[in-house]
């Protein structure tokens, strides 16, 4: 379904004098099948967040190819609706100046035009998925906790009904009850709409909560892939060290 191929990207980095080219995608290669969550693991400056805004159109490589369903996802009008992004940082991806219906109702008002009942009650309905109740729909983002508003993040996610969800450390600053909640929210949402997701994150043991493979980005290159039961076989060395590092 969605096929990443050979993926590059540099940035320049200042200097005292003048600028320098930094590789920091070197052919980023992967797919993501319908109904799959796929984990993308890698030390901090990897390029797992760069990869994450190349995914879903934020930047362009300066070589490769996305596509979803054989389309190519650097024309705009493919991607609209396919692709979603839930942040760590929900309280920034919520405008503050807008109510918890006004932010989900948002994608929505810009695919179509909605009576506003017919509104109303379809964000009523994306809440109740994400468990949260009608009452908080006129409240604003500073009003709620990090779990319920991570929560609208995700409803604001599914709103359009995405195929694939990028969650790019979604539940990394959530107290770890909250973290299982979300977990299991996203594995319900998962099997009921057939979501594919790309869950990137330092934390493995979420990672095994959610996904079935595991890719290994060192330095802008995926240097491992496996399914999520071969994970205590792995052997590539890069590999061993995160998962020594982090369990
Ligand atoms: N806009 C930018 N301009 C210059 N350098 C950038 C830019 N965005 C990212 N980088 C650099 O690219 C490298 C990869 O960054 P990226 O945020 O993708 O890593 P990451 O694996 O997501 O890290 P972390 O786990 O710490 O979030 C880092 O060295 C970072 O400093």
């Amino acid at each position: 379904m969605l096929q990443v191929r050979d993926i590059w990207r540099s940035y320049r980095d200042k200097k005292w004098f003048g600028s320098a080219s930094r590789e920091v995608l070197k052919g980023v290669s992967f797919e993501v099948a319908p109904g799959e969550a796929v984990g993308l693991l890698g030390a901090s400056g990897s390029g797992k967040s760069t990869l994450a805004r190349i995914i879903s159109g934020i930047e362009a490589p300066e070589r490769g190819e996305v596509t979803l369903h054989g389309l190519n996802l650097m024309h705009r009008r493919h991607r609209r609706q396919r692709i979603s992004v839930v942040f760590q940082d929900y309280t920034a991806s919520i405008n503050p100046s807008m109510t918890v219906f006004d932010a989900i109702a948002e994608p929505l008002r810009l695919q179509s035009v909605w009576a506003r009942e017919a509104l109303y009650e379809h964000v009523a309905a994306l809440l109740a998925r994400v468990g949260l109740p009608e009452a908080l729909m006129q409240r604003y983002a500073a009003e709620l906790s990090g779990g319920q508003a991570q929560r609208v993040c995700i409803a604001r996610a599914i709103a359009n009904q995405p195929d694939l969800i990028i969650l790019d450390e979604a539940v990394s600053s959530l107290d770890v009850p909250v973290q299982v909640q979300i977990l299991e929210l996203l594995e319900a949402l998962r099997e009921s709409c057939g979501l594919s997701y790309l869950f990137i994150t330092h934390d493995v043991m979420a990672l095994c909560f959610v996904c079935q493979r595991v890719l290994f980005l060192d330095d802008g290159r995926i240097v491992e892939s496996c399914k999520v039961e071969s994970l205590p076989d792995v052997r590539q060395p890069y590999a061993r060290r995160l998962l020594n590092a982090v369990i």
